[in-house]
C-alpha cells in the first residue's frame, strides 16, 4: 500500500518541550539548549499496523493566553498534539485556552487530539497530577499521556 500523508501540529505554551519531543521522535536525541521556535517542520516515515505514513510534524511557536490562534493551523491538519509541562500550572491553563480557540477556529465540536504532559523526569517539581491531566483529556474525548523528552519516553500513536 502507498504511504498515507499525515500532518500533525504540536502546540502549547512556551518552553514546555514541543521541539524537544519532535527532535526526540525524529532523531532519537535530547537537546538541552533552549532555542525558541518560530515554526519548524519535521518529517518522518513510520509504519503503524502494516501501513506506512509520511508524517509532517509542525512544531509551532509557543503560545500564551493572549495569542491569536494562527489560522494556518486550523486547516489541512489531521491531528493536534497539545503539550503542557507537568511542572507548570500556567502551561496547563494555556493548553485549555488553545483547545477552546482550536474548536472555535475549526468550527468543529471534536478534533483528534493527544494531550501530553511532558517533563515527567522533573517529578520533584510536579505541579499537575496525572489525574488532572487524565481528567482534562477525558473531558475533550482526547488521548492522554505523560512523557519525558529527556528520558526518551516518547509517544506518537494516533494515526
Ligand atoms: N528536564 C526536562 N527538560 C526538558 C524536557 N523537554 C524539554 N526540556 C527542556 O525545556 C526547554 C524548552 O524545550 P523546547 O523543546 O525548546 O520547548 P518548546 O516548547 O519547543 O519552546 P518554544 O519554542 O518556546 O515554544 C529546553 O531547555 C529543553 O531542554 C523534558 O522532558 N525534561
Amino acid at each position: 500500500m502507498p504511504p498515507k500523508q499525515r500532518k500533525i501540529a504540536i502546540m502549547g505554551y512556551r518552553s514546555v518541550g514541543k521541539s524537544s519531543l519532535s527532535i526526540q521522535f525524529v532523531d532519537g536525541q535530547f537537546v538541552d539548549s533552549y532555542d525558541p521556535t518560530i515554526e519548524n517542520i519535521f518529517t518522518k516515515t513510520t509504519r503503524v499496523r502494516s501501513q506506512d505514513y509520511d508524517l509532517k510534524l509542525v512544531d509551532t511557536a509557543g503560545q500564551d493566553e493572549y495569542s491569536i490562534f494562527p489560522s494556518q493551523y486550523s486547516m489541512d491538519i489531521h491531528g493536534y498534539v497539545l503539550v503542557y509541562s507537568i511542572t507548570s500550572t500556567k502551561s496547563f491553563e494555556v493548553v485549555q485556552i488553545i483547545y477552546d480557540k482550536l474548536l472555535d477556529m475549526t468550527g468543529k465540536v471534536q478534533v483528534p487530539i493527544v494531550l501530553v504532559g511532558n517533563k515527567t523526569d522533573l517529578h520533584m517539581e510536579r505541579m499537575i497530577s496525572s489525574e488532572e491531566g487524565r481528567r482534562l483529556a477525558l473531558s475533550w474525548k482526547a488521548a492522554f499521556l505523560e512523557t519525558s523528552a529527556k528520558q526518551n519516553e516518547v509517544f506518537f500513536f494516533f494515526l
